[in-house]
């Protein structure tokens, strides 16, 4: 099966557009303000008004409130939610919304335990997890990699991969961890927020190479 791509941090249209053209499955929002990603409700909603059918768009939180996350929802037509915060299954399955859980690869994480209660959420359980890299104090976008031998080969859902990818690790990524999807931001970026057509374009193609 193809590895799906996600292209996260987005900020700019032409950024979204330029992620579409190079063949981009989906786009994901940051909304946590400390982010130098983080935009506003209405700028999301002016980029995901823009986009043409079939793109999954995933709007990204850390430890917002119900509140913020429905007032969110209000303005911005998410495909997707994603927590990367100390979120409870029961919480993140509240917004009638396919959702996604992040955990990061802190040191002993046992991913497997970790992530069976998001997997048994009702009334709607994680549609897949996200592994990223542990950083203490930064919730996600750090940029860094982790020993990719520490994701067991039978997780039971969807894996999508990140944590410090990019064009020049993405090939033995996927082939060391046969991800469903991976995600992406510092990787292919000119400065944080700002993303670079080339290198997109060039870490989708390793994308591609690797199946
Ligand atoms: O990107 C951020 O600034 C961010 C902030 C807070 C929570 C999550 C965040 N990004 C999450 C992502 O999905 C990133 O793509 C993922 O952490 C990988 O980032 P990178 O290592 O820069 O590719």
């Amino acid at each position: 099966m193809r590895t799906r791509v996600k292209i996260c941090g987005i900020t700019r249209i032409e950024d979204a557009h330029s992620a579409i053209i190079a063949g981009a499955d989906a786009l994901g929002f940051v909304f946590y303000s400390p982010s130098p990603r983080a935009l506003t409700y209405a700028q999301a909603a002016d980029i995901v008004h823009s986009l043409p059918p079939f793109v999954t768009s995933v709007g990204l939180f850390v430890n917002a409130s119900a509140q913020e996350v429905n007032e969110c929802l209000r303005t911005v037509p998410l495909s997707c939610l994603q927590f990367h915060g100390d979120e409870t299954a029961e919480f993140c399955a509240s917004f009638n919304r396919p959702w996604i859980k992040a955990l990061r690869m802190r040191p002993n994480l046992d991913l497997k335990a970790s992530i069976l209660p998001y997997l048994q959420a009702t009334p709607l359980s994680a549609c897949g997890i996200l592994v990223d890299a542990y950083t203490p104090g930064t919730p996600g976008g750090t940029g860094e990699t982790f020993d990719w031998r520490r994701i067991p080969a039978d997780l039971p859902c969807p894996l999508i991969l990140a944590g410090g990818l990019n064009c020049d690790n993405i090939e033995r990524a996927i082939q060391r961890v046969r991800p469903y999807a991976v995600d992406v931001s510092g990787g292919v970026e000119i400065d944080k927020g700002i993303k670079d057509p080339e290198k997109i374009h060039a870490f989708i193609r390793g994308v591609s190479s690797a199946q």
